[in-house]
């Protein structure tokens, strides 16, 4: 073969490889948002890789974060900064629900998603014309999903403007725009509603990025009215972890770091937190634990997808369609994807430790 010819056929064959990757197998987990659509929330394209090496410097010692009042003050602002970064290869290779859910024998990760979301729904006794909180909302997959299955209205709260955008453009997408659904840009630590305003209230793991989990319930506490219901799917270390293994211990600092947290909770934490906020803790479980099925094999199980996106994540930004830094947020996802599955092989941590809560009606049943 001619060397002309040899060089024409390698880059028609070049060309359609990058279309293949990018275009085609690029695609999104869920419809919606592709590879060529990576952008990096409110971040200007050339800040990227600067708000990328704040971040990791901020949250490279996670301990120490939520240790001193003046690093735990910025921790919000920190957090904003990785939804920034995050949300969209979160939408693209994920979907519009950012949490993991057990896996159901024969069902599809997006079944099984919906259906620990409905969860939440029921136990909350959500029906139509109840208006409930959802804290921490991300691009309100859940909101979504609990406000079809209930019936009920639902008011999300990030603190991430990038997603409010999102999700109300998912909402109007899903026939579920105010006022079933409304997205709010604020700090759950100090919201801006009413005490009182809810009928009930939810977070999906959300609550591990407050440095002080006391400042959230209590921010729940006040917004719900008397006899409210409040479930919080918790992020939390087991009874497994052992603080003098290494191995535990660099599984934990890798998953709080790769996610932004401040230092994860003790599972037996978190209902004492509740009652010292005044709620009644009705009920208490560990969701992954058996008979439930793994959370984390779905992670596991996209090692093929992680080569590939990483690929087209690099083929993007050499042809400056990303913008630079993507690929080094993409890397940490990845590495976070490790630590993650191992803290859910070995036991030692959940994300979904679920505690229903209850606002006494009055001080005297509170007793
Ligand atoms: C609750 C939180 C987020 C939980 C999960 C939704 C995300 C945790 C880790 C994320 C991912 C890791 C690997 C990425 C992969 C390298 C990329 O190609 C495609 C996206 C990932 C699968 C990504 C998706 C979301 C997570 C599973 C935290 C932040 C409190
Ligand atoms: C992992 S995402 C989960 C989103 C959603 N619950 C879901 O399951 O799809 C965590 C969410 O908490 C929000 N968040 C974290 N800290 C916050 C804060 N201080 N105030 C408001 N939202 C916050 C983030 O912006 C993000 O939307």
């Amino acid at each position: 073969m001619e060397a002309a010819t040899m060089a024409w056929t390698a880059a028609v064959v070049g060309v359609g490889l990058v279309y293949w990757f990018v275009w085609v197998m690029g695609a999104a987990e869920v419809k919606g948002k592709r590879a060529v659509d990576l952008k990096m929330g409110s971040i200007t394209r050339d800040k990227v890789q600067d708000k990328y090496t704040q971040y990791w410097s901020f949250f490279r010692r996670p301990k120490e974060t939520a240790t001193t009042a003046a690093s735990a003050e910025k921790v919000p602002a920190f957090v904003d900064t990785f939804y920034n970064l995050v949300t969209d290869i979160y939408e693209w290779g994920w979907g519009q629900s950012f949490h993991f859910s057990p896996s159901l024998p024969g069902r599809s990760h997006r079944d099984a998603t919906r259906v620990h979301e409905e969860r939440v729904a029921d136990l909350l006794g959500a029906r139509p014309g109840h208006r409930l909180l959802d804290v921490g909302c991300g691009v309100g997959g859940p909101m979504r999903a609990i406000a079809a299955h209930s019936g009920s209205n639902v008011v999300g709260i990030t603190i991430n403007e990038y997603q409010v955008n999102r999700a109300r453009a998912h909402n109007r997408k899903a026939g579920l725009d105010s006022p079933r659904c409304e997205v709010v840009c604020g700090n759950f630590l100090s919201m801006p509603f009413p005490d009182g305003s809810f009928d009930g209230a939810y977070s999906i793991e959300a609550t591990c990025h407050a440095p002080r989990l006391q400042d959230v319930y209590g921010e729940v506490f006040r917004v719900l009215k008397p006899g409210g219901f409040y479930v919080s799917y918790e992020w939390v270390t087991t009874p497994l972890y052992r603080a003098e293994d290494p191995e535990h211990v660099e599984c934990i600092h890798g998953i709080e770091r790769g996610d932004a947290l401040p230092g994860l909770r003790r599972q037996d934490e978190i209902s004492s937190i509740a009652k010292e906020v005044g709620f009644e803790v009705v009920k208490e479980q560990d969701l992954a634990l058996p008979p439930a099925l793994p959370w984390w094999t779905r992670l596991k199980m996209g090692r093929v997808a992680y080569w590939r996106n990483s690929l087209v994540v690099r083929v993007l930004t050499m042809l400056r369609i990303a913008p630079k830094g993507v690929s080094e947020v993409h890397e940490m996802l990845y590495e976070t994807a490790q630590h993650l599955t191992r803290g859910g092989e070995t036991g030692i941590f959940t994300p979904m430790h679920m505690v229903l809560l209850r606002k006494p009606v009055s001080t005297e049943e509170a007793k």
